[in-house]
């Protein structure tokens, strides 16, 4: 395997920001592109993203607004919403050298198509090689260097191991599976299941409610895992359980900060992404392909579609019939 030196991150938001300082800190050379020139040149003079305000970004880091600069590198990560990823990485393709790994770092399932992320990156650069990275991770605790650890996936072991050595440090430390699908499943449906958390903690049900719509949530994240191919000690792991259980419990993160604004009965906050209301669609349909029940996150797409009320959600969620558990 040719040593990994150069990186180059697609998406100059909080999370791209956050991975290029990882790549740098690694030792590798990197370059982080914004698709906008201003915001390309005002990150690059002042070193400071204002989506991460406050935490100065590698001294080492190049910014740009030239895919091009993509063209030289040994590893690229696309770290832009997963609406948006096929955009990004149709941009990118004409620059890539054929077996350049492209890692997704999105967590969702993209609209129409119901495709995972590696899928995408596969239909829009056939002539890369997609993987996958994801687990408990916020861009403000990694970004500033506090101890993260997270799952890397590639089809091809020897692969994921030589990107977890590229991009892993004593902060970040990456977990090395050939189980992509597992990875990404677990990242996608946990950021839906996150704003039911929220909605429980905004309505104010209490800290058992919580504890047990977390492990309903994540049979659900299971069952539709394992029926997609996933395996089980991979959704039990930093990039399933580990990120259901951070993402269900910090107002952190923006997924459940959505849930407890639609909880305590206020508007949705402004400008944040919610990767979960995207896919919550998404991951239904995905769902019902398989035949799967989900009916956590049924309820969250209803009430994000406006076909259901919050009481009417939870009123069905504990009037359903009892069952073994599992
Ligand atoms: N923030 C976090 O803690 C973490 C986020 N993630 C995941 O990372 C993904 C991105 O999230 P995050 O960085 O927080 O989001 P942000 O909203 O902070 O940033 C998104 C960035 O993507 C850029 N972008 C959108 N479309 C394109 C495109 N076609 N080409 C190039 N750039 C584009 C935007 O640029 P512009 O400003 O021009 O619109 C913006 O800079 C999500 O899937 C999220 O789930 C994963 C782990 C942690
Ligand atoms: O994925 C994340 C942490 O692992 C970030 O979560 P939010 O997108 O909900 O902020």
């Amino acid at each position: 395997m040719k040593p990994f030196n150069r990186v180059c991150v697609i998406g100059a938001g909080a999370w791209g920001t956050a991975l290029a300082g990882v790549a740098a800190r690694a030792g590798r050379k990197v370059t982080l592109y914004a698709r906008d020139a201003a915001v390309a040149a005002q990150i690059s003079a002042t070193r400071d993203n204002p989506r991460l305000p406050g935490i100065p970004l590698d001294r080492g880091i190049v910014v740009t607004h030239d895919i091009a600069a993509a063209s030289s590198a040994d590893i690229v990560i696309i770290a832009v919403p997963a609406q948006h990823s096929r955009a990004a990485v149709a941009a990118l393709a004409a620059h890539l050298s054929p077996g350049t790994p492209v890692i997704a770092s999105a967590k969702g399932v993209e609209h129409g198509t119901r495709r995972f992320m590696t899928e995408v990156i596969e239909e829009a650069a056939p002539h890369a090689v997609p993987a996958i990275l994801s687990g408990p991770s916020f861009a403000d605790d990694v970004a500033r260097g506090l101890p993260t650890a997270v799952t890397l996936a590639a089809k091809d072991e020897a692969l994921a191991v030589a990107l977890v050595h590229a991009l892993g440090s004593a902060a970040f430390r990456p977990y090395h599976t050939t189980d992509v699908r597992g990875v990404e499943i677990g990242g996608a449906a946990k950021n839906v299941l996150a704003i039911a958390a929220g909605i429980v903690v905004g309505k104010q049900l209490g800290a058992s409610a919580l504890a047990a719509l977390t492990t309903r949530g994540f049979s659900e994240l299971v069952r539709l895992g394992c029926a997609c191919g996933g395996r089980s000690e991979t959704l039990a792991g930093l990039s399933g359980l580990g990120d259901l259980i951070l993402t269900c419990s910090s107002p952190q993160s923006r997924n459940f900060s959505l849930g407890i604004a639609l909880g305590r009965g206020e508007p949705a906050p402004r400008d944040k992404l919610s990767e979960g209301a995207h896919t919550a669609p998404a991951l239904l349909e995905l769902a019902a392909a398989h035949d799967v029940e989900m009916p956590v996150a049924q309820a969250v797409a209803a009430i994000l579609a406006g076909r259901s009320t919050i009481d009417g959600a939870i009123d069905n969620l504990l009037t359903r019939p009892f069952r073994g558990e599992g």
